[in-house]
């Protein structure tokens, strides 16, 4: 029998990073390799399973990514831009394969992710559940459709600590808006109006972000036009779906070609 494919989770100590802990430890197709913190984090050098308030796990929370990385086959990354630009600097020196749910990232993140991925795989998607990713090919098609006659707005709700806006998940589904519509989302882009902004432009996309209590993750596309609207929605309760999510790609991306790729790619439903 081949071994499970050994994966690294950064960040252990997130919302993300214990629900991808979980996960792992409940999945017969990966195993935890290694569970990473920030220096100086409190749970650094702590048995992983006590630090999060429950047994033993054998497994001493790290701070040397380098180390950890050389001994993986994955890495789950599910923490901030700056940890996740040196991570994939760090998971292509070690040829893991490197699955990246971090949002909020710059272009000049994108850049140097885009770079690690000419010596490894990186799968990275600002969110990996299947709805949403089955929601941006759906937007793609009925912006598509529609004339610049109907506008379309972007509103996401996430919970008080989200540090990122729009959300990722958001950014995606503008995208996947603006393909549909054959422009550019940053030329169309309208982010969050206030005061006296005048009247909507015609073929913008705009973005809104509501941040309240514990919301896991909703997400609205509405196309309005005179006498009629579409909306299309999904909302996620369980955190758990983007660490699966997650999973699968750590275990697709086992036998890929260096390169970037998306949860479309995971999933099959690129067309
Ligand atoms: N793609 C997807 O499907 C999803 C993406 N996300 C994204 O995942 C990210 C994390 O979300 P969430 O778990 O809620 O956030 P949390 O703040 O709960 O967790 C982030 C973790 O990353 C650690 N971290 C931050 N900076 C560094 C660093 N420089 N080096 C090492 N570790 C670091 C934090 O440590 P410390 O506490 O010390 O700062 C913390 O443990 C966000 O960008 C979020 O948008 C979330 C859900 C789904
Ligand atoms: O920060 C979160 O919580 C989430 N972030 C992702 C995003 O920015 O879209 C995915 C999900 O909505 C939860």
């Amino acid at each position: 029998m081949t071994e499970c494919p050994g994966v690294v989770i950064t960040g252990v100590s997130g919302r993300m990073g214990q629900m991808l802990v979980r996960e792992v430890l409940a999945s017969d197709k990966l195993k935890l390799a290694g569970a990473l913190e920030r220096s100086g984090h409190d749970w650094v050098g702590r048995d992983l399973g006590e630090a999060m308030g429950g047994a033993p796990l054998g497994v001493v929370v790290s701070d040397d990514p380098l180390e950890a990385f050389a001994r993986a086959q994955a890495v789950i990354d599910f923490t901030a831009p700056a940890a996740t630009v040196e991570f994939a600097d760090l998971a292509a020196q070690a040829r893991a394969v490197h699955v990246i749910g971090t949002t909020g990232l710059s272009e000049d993140d994108l850049a140097r992710i885009h770079k690690a991925a000419h010596h490894a795989v990186i799968v990275r998607a600002g969110n990996m559940s299947l709805g949403v990713n089955l929601l941006t090919t759906v937007t793609k098609k009925v912006a598509a459709a529609l004339d610049i006659d109907w506008d379309i707005e972007i509103i996401e709700s996430h919970h008080n600590k989200k540090v990122d806006a729009p959300s990722g998940t958001a950014l995606m589904l503008g995208e996947a808006a603006a393909e549909g519509r054959g422009v550019k989302l940053d030329e169309v882009s309208d982010r969050g109006r206030d005061g006296i902004t005048g009247a909507r432009k015609q073929g913008d996309i705009g973005f809104h972000a509501v941040r309240g209590g514990d919301i896991v993750g909703e997400h609205e596309v509405l196309f309005a036009t005179a006498g009629e609207r579409i909306t299309l929605k999904h909302v996620a309760s369980d955190r758990s779906l983007f660490a699966r999510g997650a999973l699968k790609a750590a275990l697709w991306g086992q036998d890929k070609a260096p390169g970037e790729y998306d949860m479309l790619d995971v999933l099959g439903l690129k067309d």
